[in-house]
Order: C-alpha cells, then sequence, then structure tokens
C-alpha cells in the first residue's frame, strides 16, 4: 500500500466555522479516494490552525495543532487524518509534489489551466518559513469534492498534492442533506480537554449535567444516534449574539442591544428560564445587556458567560468560542444570529445530541416587533450511501 498525502488551505479572511465545513469537503474527498484506489492509502494533512482574522488574542501564539480543539482520535476514526508537523517530519519536509491554487470560474465543467515552473516555494498556514514545492498550477474549478476524485486519480501515482482556496470546493452530492456530510460532521468530536471544562462549568454555573438532561452519549461517535427530542437539556436558555463585523457584514439582521435585550426578556419569559448563557464575540455586549435588562425591570434575568470564568482565562479565542458552543448546545432552548456560521455548527451539535428542532432554530430578528424566518436546520444522517459518477470512479456502499 503506497502513502499519499493531500493537504488544502483556505482564504485567509474565512473564520473557524467556515473552515470547519471546508474539512468536510476535503475529508470526504479523501474518503472517496480511498475507496476508489485500494492501492493507496490517503492521509488527509490537517492545515495548521493560523492567525485568523477574529482571533485577536492568538496573534503571538503561531499556528496551532488540530488537537488544540479536536479528538484527533475521532477524526482518525473517519478517514486517516495527519497534523501539518507529522506531515513534515513524515516526508523528511521534502516538497509538496503538486499544489493547485483553485480559482472559481464561471464555467460549468472541472478544467484546469496548466502553469508550470521549475521551482515554486509557497508561504502556507502562516508560517514564517516558505514551504517548499514541486509543481504549481492554477486550477479553474466549479467543483464538488467528488469531482476532484477523478482530478486526482488522473494525476496518477503522486505523493502529495495540496489544493488551496479549499473553500471553493463545494459539497454538491454531498451535502447538509447527505450521509456522507454528517458522517464527516459527526467525527469532528471536540477535544477531551475543552468537553470536560464545558462539563464542569455547566456543573458550577448552570446546574446542569449530562445524566439530568438527558445528554449522555457514547464515547465513540459512530454509537451516537440520539432521537430527535430525546435531550431535555439543562435548565437555562442559550443565546449566541454575533456582534463586531456583522454590524457591518449582515446589518439586516444584527439586532440593536436594546432589540436583542427585548427579545431576550419575552424568551426568557416564556419558557419560564432565568438564566441566560450568553455566548457572544463582543466583549462590550454583556454589560449593555444587563443595563437595558434593569431598564426593563427584568433584574432577575441572569446572564452568564464562560469568558468571566477562571478557566477562560487560558484559554485562546478559538478555545473560548468552543467552549461557548459547546455549553450553548446543551441549554434548553437556543437562539442564535441569522447567517453566522457558529450558530449554524452550534445547532447541528444539538441536533447530533437530541435536541427536538423548535428549540434550536430560534434567530434574534432585527427589530422586536419583526416576524423573521427562523434559522436552518439540517437533520443528522446516518445511513451511508456512496455513489460516485465520475468517469474512472463508480462505487456503492
Ligand atoms: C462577516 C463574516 O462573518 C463570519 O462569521 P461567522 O459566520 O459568525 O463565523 P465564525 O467563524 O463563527 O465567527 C468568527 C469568529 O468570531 C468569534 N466568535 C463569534 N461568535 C462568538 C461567540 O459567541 N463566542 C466567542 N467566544 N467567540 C465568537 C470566534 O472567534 C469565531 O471563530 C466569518 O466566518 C467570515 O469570515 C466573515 O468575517
Amino acid at each position: 500500500l503506497r502513502t499519499s498525502y493531500l493537504l488544502y488551505d483556505v482564504n485567509y479572511g474565512e473564520g473557524f466555522n467556515l473552515r470547519r465545513d471546508v474539512y468536510i469537503r476535503f475529508a470526504n474527498l479523501v474518503r472517496f479516494l480511498n475507496l476508489y484506489q485500494s492501492q493507496t492509502k490517503w492521509t488527509l494533512v490537517l492545515p495548521p490552525w493560523g492567525q485568523l482574522y477574529h482571533w485577536f488574542n492568538n496573534r503571538s501564539l503561531g499556528q496551532l495543532p488540530w488537537s488544540t480543539f479536536f479528538d484527533l482520535p475521532s477524526l482518525n476514526l473517519f478517514v486517516p487524518v495527519l497534523e501539518f508537523d507529522q506531515f513534515q517530519a513524515e516526508t523528511n519536509r521534502s516538497p509538496i509534489s503538486k499544489v493547485y491554487y483553485m480559482e472559481s470560474l464561471p464555467f460549468t465543467d472541472g478544467k484546469w489551466l496548466e502553469r508550470t515552473h521549475q521551482h515554486w516555494f509557497g508561504w502556507m498556514y502562516g508560517y514564517g518559513e516558505r514551504q517548499p514545492i514541486s509543481e504549481f498550477s492554477c486550477l479553474g474549478v466549479q467543483a464538488e469534492a467528488k469531482t476532484l476524485v477523478d482530478f486526482v486519480v488522473s494525476l496518477g501515482p503522486v505523493r502529495s498534492v495540496m489544493f488551496d482556496r479549499g473553500e471553493s470546493v463545494i459539497h454538491g452530492s454531498y451535502s447538509e442533506w447527505s450521509p456522507e456530510w454528517w458522517t464527516a460532521r459527526r467525527s469532528m468530536v471536540f477535544s477531551k480537554r475543552l468537553r470536560k471544562l464545558a462539563a464542569e462549568f455547566r456543573q458550577q454555573y448552570l446546574n446542569s449535567t449530562d445524566v439530568a438532561d438527558g445528554t449522555v452519549r457514547p464515547a465513540d461517535w459512530r454509537r451516537l444516534r440520539a432521537a430527535e427530542g430525546s435531550a431535555i437539556g439543562g435548565p437555562y436558555l442559550a443565546a449566541h449574539l454575533r456582534r463586531l463585523d456583522f454590524l457591518r457584514a449582515h446589518p439586516d439582521a444584527t439586532p440593536s442591544i436594546g432589540s436583542a435585550a427585548s427579545q431576550l426578556i419575552r424568551l426568557s419569559r416564556s419558557l419560564g428560564l432565568s438564566t441566560v448563557f450568553l455566548a457572544t464575540d463582543d466583549p462590550e455586549a454583556e454589560s449593555q445587556l444587563t443595563e437595558q435588562l434593569l431598564k426593563a425591570g427584568a433584574a432577575d434575568i441572569r446572564l452568564v458567560r464562560f469568558a468571566n470564568s477562571a478557566a477562560a482565562e487560558s484559554l485562546t479565542d478559538g478555545e473560548l468560542a468552543i467552549l461557548d458552543q459547546i455549553v450553548g448546545s446543551h441549554a434548553r432552548h437556543f437562539v442564535g444570529s441569522r447567517a453566522s456560521t457558529f450558530t449554524y455548527r452550534l445547532v447541528e451539535e444539538r441536533s447530533l445530541l437530541g435536541f427536538a428542532r423548535s428549540s434550536s432554530i430560534g434567530v434574534f430578528c432585527k427589530g422586536v416587533e419583526d416576524d423573521c424566518e427562523p434559522g436552518t436546520y439540517w437533520a443528522p444522517q446516518y445511513e451511508p450511501r456512496f455513489t460516485l459518477t465520475g468517469e474512472n470512479s463508480r462505487e456503492e456502499l
């Protein structure tokens, strides 16, 4: 069995939670390659988490491995994965055989433009040192992960292939409604350390435990199949209030603090929950909301944030965001921010835990009186199905 490596990178400006979705596209590509090419073991090289646009406190930390956030043994149960450092060690830092910089082009078939030179070096993942590359090409794509299977197969035996601007690849037939998407998604279990911190926080500040909340789940994600409605959740309302760049990027969906406070009061009253777990990227939001709650005579509503706990002090921005997601995903009821991938990932987590759709799809409206559309919800799909319709590849499970 020969070993080949697949690498990818994503446009710098993309946030953490969109990147998690791009992972699913490449994990499925690797899975399809391994099903199709039985003589090759394809391994997915995990792109280190560089200095993301939204991670203000991470600037000095350099590249973070995936194990900071995710449980690698769980990822490995779906496809073979390797941290970038390990890849460099395994290949003696030899050049990446082929790098394709993907450009979204307005044509319907996958097509590539070869612009090959003798020697290339690339800056990748924010490392100061440049990575040697044997061959660099631009690849015009309007492609799904499965189209790329045929493309990679057409390259013949190759040690390592990298796709840059990985966000250009779409899920296509293997989107959120497919078991392929969900199987990869289910394997993205958060690291043990972060899960433990979340459990301790829930117990200490929110009177919430898995046993009481009906969220005890097997350690192996392959055995987790919670029926919708089986989870009760902790006795709190969780709110994801996305602000900062959303005030500019999504002004029509982002409420003022006053409007958000009124919506929270109305919701917590109707649910009979006086504890609100607040997840937000805005350091000012909590004190501003508290002021509005007092003004509205709702001083009994208690705002709880992970960021205020002692455990938060030693965490990076990305870890803190995940803690907010884990704690938010265990609440009896959740209200999120329209169009935020942070909210999407949190709702997915809730659907996997077995929360009822109605407890998960609420979003903040712009105005208090607006009757805005609820958020998106995809029910988890479990039955594996695999059909590749490409020229070389056909297989069904
Ligand atoms: C405007 C667009 O917004 C998109 O944001 P959206 O979908 O929310 O995508 P996210 O990637 O989730 O949000 C960006 C980052 O903001 C922080 N953040 C957001 N909400 C919270 C929260 O509740 N708690 C904590 N602790 N941190 C939060 C977190 O670092 C997260 O990685 C971006 O992905 C795009 O690149 C673009 O900037």
